[in-house]
């Protein structure tokens, strides 16, 4: 009998930290979700740019949504535990306690997060060696990483932070360590954060030429010199202190972690379409794109050979799915601009009152509304007039320019409902074009594509999932588990169990196709013109600062 179908079923928990929660399921063998729980976060932004965070504050709401989930459940049925997370900076001294990342040395925030754009001076100095490393993130490192934050804290906190510190952890690491005990870094964080090859390990001369050169004298200790691949068990397994906290059996496997998106990559892209009538179907698993859309978005497409992709994160060699290459495109602000946009609006309050009425999120109001004003023509077109471009904190991919800006043109003088509808809808569009951008990107450069595997906060709404089926022109296969990151984190648990024999098996039988939407062609040709204005808008705005930089 093979794993998939064994009695009495096998339990995983998956723990998957994202921006603003942490939030924790139970999953059986077939990638079921037993129980589901969710904890908010605490983020500071003591200034511009600056996103900080506090790493026992997440520890303490990954135990509170563990034991959550595991409420009523026989505990021996449980059999290995996953964490992902978002790929931020965490620092700890000699004895592992937290150490400040800020001026004002409050030890509490301790994380620089993926977002903080502290370290621009840092990443164009980096940019500036050409250093080959540089080749495996697309040719530009990009101010999220983690060289120019270590950078950073290296020239701006010497004596606070940098000299006593003893150990930097990418997130997920942070949360591997404090399960077990053990310091081994993923392969996975190492190789698309810190620089790290898989076949060739740290480059020396990359930390000695922009002025690292500490790394290499203590054999790399603070940073990571036992790397392992995602998903292979870690130590004696969960340590008796760490069990007591989460309220798991001592001793289950826990498994090497995965960044955030990464896992939900692993969630969806193996995922078993058959009956869909998907060309898919047919296809080699490089034919799909995983995007993961949360506060950012990344667009996970994997390839048996390196791709070099200018302005497209990789290739990183099996940093998500074990011997394929990975490139990775992004969008640094998603879910985070839609809010932004939507509770920035003067209608906003308005809004608020009459969704919280109807016992609808915002977001479910909005695009019934937007069914309401669109009258006779397709939704989409409300925005004939009104067009964004989304780069509100930089463009990550394809561009790898952090010096971008959001732009919006069409603006009226009304302030209303209809009004707030209509910029939501045209931000959506903006970023659902910003995928596009990033497909063609990646398809000029050899990649051979054909669906979308969407999960992340953002899946949830189908307007924004209906809007990239449109304008990408491609099917877009929703999971029947909507926490696909949790299926990914699972996923890990299950293979440090032993359960699986490898990630890919784990991922064939604990990922399935629910919904799949298809792109409309009868609105192509207007899509195809609001591409080409997009395009535009970016050439527009560096027109604009040419014009400012000149004399
Ligand atoms: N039910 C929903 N309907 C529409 N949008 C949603 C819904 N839930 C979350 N979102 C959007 O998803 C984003 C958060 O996604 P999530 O995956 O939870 O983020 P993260 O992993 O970064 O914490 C929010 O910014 C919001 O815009
Ligand atoms: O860089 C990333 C992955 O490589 C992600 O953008 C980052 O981890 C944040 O994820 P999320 O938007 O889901 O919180």
């Amino acid at each position: 009998m093979s794993a998939g179908e064994q009695e009495p079923r096998h339990f995983y928990v998956g723990v998957d930290v994202g921006t603003g929660s942490v939030r924790a399921a139970l999953v059986d063998q077939k990638g079921i979700l037993r129980a589901f729980a969710e904890h908010p976060i605490k983020e500071w932004e003591p200034q511009c740019n600056h996103h900080e965070q506090s790493s026992e504050d997440i520890w303490a709401a990954c135990c509170v949504v563990t034991k959550k989930v595991v409420q009523g459940i026989e505990l021996s049925l449980i059999r290995g535990l996953g964490f992902d997370a978002t790929c931020s900076l965490v620092v700890l001294d000699k004895h592992f306690h937290p150490l400040p990342v800020n001026r004002e040395g409050d030890p509490h925030r301790n994380i620089i997060m993926w977002l903080d754009h502290r370290a621009v001076s840092q990443v164009h100095r980096i940019n500036g060696t050409k250093h080959s490393v540089l080749q495996y993130v697309g040719g530009v490192m990009s101010v999220e990483m983690q060289a120019p934050k270590l950078l950073w804290l290296k020239e701006n906190l010497r004596e606070t932070c940098w000299d006593k510190a003893g150990h930097f952890f990418d997130l997920p690491d942070f949360l591997s360590w404090k399960a077990t005990g053990v310091t081994a870094r993923s392969l996975c964080t190492l190789v698309c954060k810190w620089t790290y090859s898989a076949e060739t390990g740290w480059h020396d001369s990359f930390w000695k030429t922009i002025g690292l050169e500490d790394f290499v004298a203590d054999n790399y200790s603070k940073i990571g010199n036992q790397v392992l691949p995602p998903g292979v068990s870690l130590g004696n397994g969960l340590s008796p202190e760490a069990a007591k906290d989460l309220g798991l059996p001592p001793g289950i496997a826990v498994a090497s972690s995965l960044i955030d998106a990464h896992a939900g990559g692993l969630g969806v892209i193996g995922a078993d379409v058959r009956g869909h009538g998907l060309v898919c179907e047919g296809q080699p698993m490089t034919s799909r794109l995983a995007v993961i859309c949360g506060t950012s978005s990344c667009h996970m497409g994997i390839s048996k050979d390196p791709i070099f992709v200018p302005g497209i994160w990789g290739p990183y060699f099996s940093a998500m799915v074990p011997g394929l290459w990975l490139n990775e495109g992004g969008q640094s602000v998603t879910g985070k601009l839609i809010d932004h946009v939507v509770q920035g609006h003067a209608a906003f309050p308005e809004l608020q009152a009459k969704a919280t009425a109807r016992c609808q999120s915002v977001y479910a109001y909005l695009n019934s509304h937007l069914d309401l004003i669109k009258k006779a023509q397709p939704m989409g077109f409300l925005t004939v007039d009104l067009h964004v471009w989304p780069d509100f904190h930089g463009n990550r991919s394809p561009l790898a320019d952090l010096t971008l800006k959001g732009m919006v043109t069409g603006l009226k003088l009304s302030q209303d409902l209809d009004d707030l509808a209509i910029l939501y809808l045209a931000t959506i569009q903006a970023i659902a074009f910003g995928t596009r951008h990033i497909i063609e990107t990646m398809e000029a450069a050899g990649h051979s594509l054909s669906t979308l595997f969407l999960c992340g906060g953002l899946s949830k709404n189908p307007l924004f999932v209906q809007m990239h089926a449109d304008i990408t022109g491609m099917p877009v296969v929703l999971s029947q588990e909507v926490e696909s990151v949790l299926v990914g984190a699972a996923i890990l648990g299950a293979c440090a169990s032993g359960d699986f024999a490898s990630v890919q098996e784990a991922m064939a039988r604990m990922s399935r196709a629910g919904n799949v939407v298809l792109p409309r062609g009868e609105d192509k040709r207007y899509y195809d013109k609001k591409y080409q204005v997009f395009l535009k808008l970016v050439e527009h705005q560096k027109a604009y600062a040419a014009i400012m930089q000149g004399n």
